[in-house]
């Protein structure tokens, strides 16, 4: 573990950061004396007006970089902006993602769950990595509760997030840290208040019977955003490299990664070479 992380004097990319989720990581992170703060996101309008906003209170320290993070060719030119106009990123936050699960758009879904992901993640780590000459740094990626759980009516967006979650448990396997001084961890939320969350009739797979609908969704603890961005500041300032993290229900910051690894140390024998 790093050990007194503190957001003082980071720069900060975020995805998806326009509004929702990723819009509150990044007002926290400036509250909290972050240097420089990139809102990167797809929705240039929304995220202009947001970058003026918080330039308001905190003088000139955010950027909008526009990313449609499922096109690999605005990865690398949003990217090489954001170091170019930092001269280095420390913290990553991965959080750019929807729940689309239609048969005409789960392929984008999935584009820009995981691969967008993957892909930020992996220039992250190319340009942070401390054995090549970087500084080391801090990624968090944004899995949820449907990466943990079965959810016939969104399949998809389960598995995008489980895979969200592998590909930072695997990532992180020794001697990761050892070798690159970055902390690769994953947060899993659950339903919380924001757009995601609206509408989910249009996003999910065709539900014959909307009773269904009404008996899976009608009692679903939403929780605040405030809730999810407390387990944000926790894991970042004491998580270990390849932690998991829920927010669910607004409790406090649960660490799951006893019991991920627990399934694993499970299963290991069955599957092992
Ligand atoms: N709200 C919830 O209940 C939960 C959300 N999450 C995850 O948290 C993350 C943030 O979600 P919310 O803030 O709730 O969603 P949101 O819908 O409120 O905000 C998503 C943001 O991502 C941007 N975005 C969408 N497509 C993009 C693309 N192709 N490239 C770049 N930016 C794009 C949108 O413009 C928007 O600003 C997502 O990964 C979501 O899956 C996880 C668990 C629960
Ligand atoms: C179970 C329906 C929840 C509906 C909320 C809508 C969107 C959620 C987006 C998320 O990213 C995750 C939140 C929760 C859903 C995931 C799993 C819940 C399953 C609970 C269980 O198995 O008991």
């Amino acid at each position: 573990m790093t050990a007194q992380w503190e957001a003082k004097n980071k720069n900060c990319l975020i995805t998806g950061a326009a509004s929702g989720l990723g819009a509150a990581y990044a007002e926290a992170l400036l509250k909290e004396g972050a240097k420089k703060v990139a809102v990167v996101d797809i929705d240039e309008n929304t995220g202009q007006n947001f970058v003026a906003k918080l330039n308001e209170t905190y003088k000139n320290a955010a950027i909008f970089v526009k990313c449609d993070v499922s096109k690999e060719s605005e990865i690398e030119n949003c990217f090489k902006t954001v170091v170019k106009e930092f001269g280095r990123v420390d913290v990553l936050i991965n959080n750019a993602g929807i729940m689309s699960d239609l048969e005409t758009t789960w392929r984008l879904a999935t584009d820009i769950n995981y691969q967008g992901l993957v892909s930020f993640t992996l220039k992250a780590v190319k340009h942070m990595r401390k054995d090549e000459g970087g500084a080391g740094g801090v990624i968090v990626n944004i899995s949820s509760t449907a990466g943990l759980s079965k959810v016939n009516t969104f399949p998809i967006y389960c598995g995008s997030k489980a895979a969200v979650r592998y590909f930072t448990q695997s990532l992180a396997m020794p001697p990761f840290f050892e070798d690159t001084g970055i902390r690769v961890m994953a947060l899993c939320p659950g339903a919380t208040a924001t757009k995601l969350v609206e509408n989910l009739d249009k996003k999910v797979v065709d539900m014959k019977n909307s009773k269904m609908m009404e008996e899976l969704f009608g009692n679903v603890h939403i929780q605040s955003v405030e809730s999810t961005v407390a387990v944000m500041h926790k894991m970042l300032k004491d998580g270990n490299n390849g932690s998991i993290w829920l927010s669910n229900k607004d409790q406090p910051p649960y660490e799951l990664t006893s019991h991920i690894d627990k399934f694993f140390t499970d299963v290991e024998e069955l599957v092992s070479p």
